[in-house]
């Protein structure tokens, strides 16, 4: 069966678009009664989604609905901050991942993440992969050498920068810089890839280039990606999911939730009419 097959015979498939939250056949992260806190402030309210193992899951909705609020909290990132606050649950594999007994060590190992920005370190291209190898492992260099080609071809720059790997990562173009950064979240073999508008800075072709990574990756990743673009969600993901003022307001496949919205917000925002 291809993915493209698996996807629409899954239940949230066959099923029409729908306002609850769909189980996935294979969830690898599901949130439970999530809410979340900015000092008080309710950022996300009672949210259940569970995103699907090895396909992409789009977040849309209107500025401060709450989707990079919800990809944070599946990495844990508040948690360095005192006055934000999660409760409920995160479930990876069904093991809650904002119990504090859970390591945030094992957690950036198995949930990486890539930001709006492109932020290469600044080091060498070569470095920047290397350098969050070598936080969990010892390689000997040949091993190493192996692990970022095989990382920088994952991430589809290989090609372009094979002869200056030495070179500063700063160096590279924008859309160069950005596929950096995913092949540096690739090297740690991570289970999930969190996607923070990854294109927003990028032009059409930098942007189709990550398009195509994204399908490619998603044999190997679960996958989530904050847009504003929604034929960019429509275009990469099997499953979306559209949020308003902090709530899930619904969930499903993503081609039956682009033609057959169930809510009328979920309408209205599709066509334009608000957000
Ligand atoms: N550090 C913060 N402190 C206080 N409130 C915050 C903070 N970050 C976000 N918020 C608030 O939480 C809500 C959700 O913000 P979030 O950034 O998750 O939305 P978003 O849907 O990703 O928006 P955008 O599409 O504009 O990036 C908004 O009301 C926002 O003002």
């Amino acid at each position: 069966m291809t993915d493209a097959q698996f996807a629409l015979a899954t239940p949230a498939a066959s099923a029409a678009a729908t306002a609850l939250p769909v189980t996935a056949e294979r969830p690898k992260m599901a949130a439970r009664n999530l809410d979340f806190f900015y000092n008080g402030f309710q950022a996300l309210k009672d949210v259940h989604l569970d995103i699907a193992e090895k396909r992409v899951t789009a977040l849309i909705g209107p500025s401060g609905c709450g989707k990079s609020t919800l990809l944070r909290v599946f990495n844990r990132i508040y948690s360095i901050y005192p006055k934000l606050e999660a409760k409920g649950e995160v479930l990876l594999d069904g093991e809650n991942i904002l119990d504090p007994k859970f390591p945030l060590n094992r957690l950036r190992s198995k949930v990486g993440m890539v930001f709006q920005k492109p932020v290469p370190f600044p080091m060498s291209i070569y470095d920047n992969i290397a350098y969050g190898i070598r936080h969990y492992e010892k390689l000997p260099k040949s091993e190493m050498d192996s692990r970022v080609e095989q990382a920088l071809v994952q991430g589809a720059l290989w090609g372009e920068v094979k002869d200056k790997l030495k070179q500063s990562a700063l160096s590279l173009s924008g859309g160069q810089q950005q596929r950096l950064c995913i092949a540096r979240a690739v090297a740690l073999k991570p289970e999930v890839i969190l996607l923070d508008e990854p294109t927003s800075a990028l032009d059409p072709i930098a942007t189709g280039k990550i398009e195509q990574l994204i399908s490619e990756l998603k044999e190997q990743f679960t996958i989530a990606i904050v847009t504003h673009n929604m034929q960019q969600a429509a275009r990469c993901s099997d499953f979306t999911a559209f949020m308003y003022l902090g709530e899930l307001v619904e969930f499903g496949n993503t081609e039956l939730l682009f033609t057959k919205p169930v809510k009328k917000q979920t309408e209205d925002y599709i066509t334009g009419r608000f957000g």
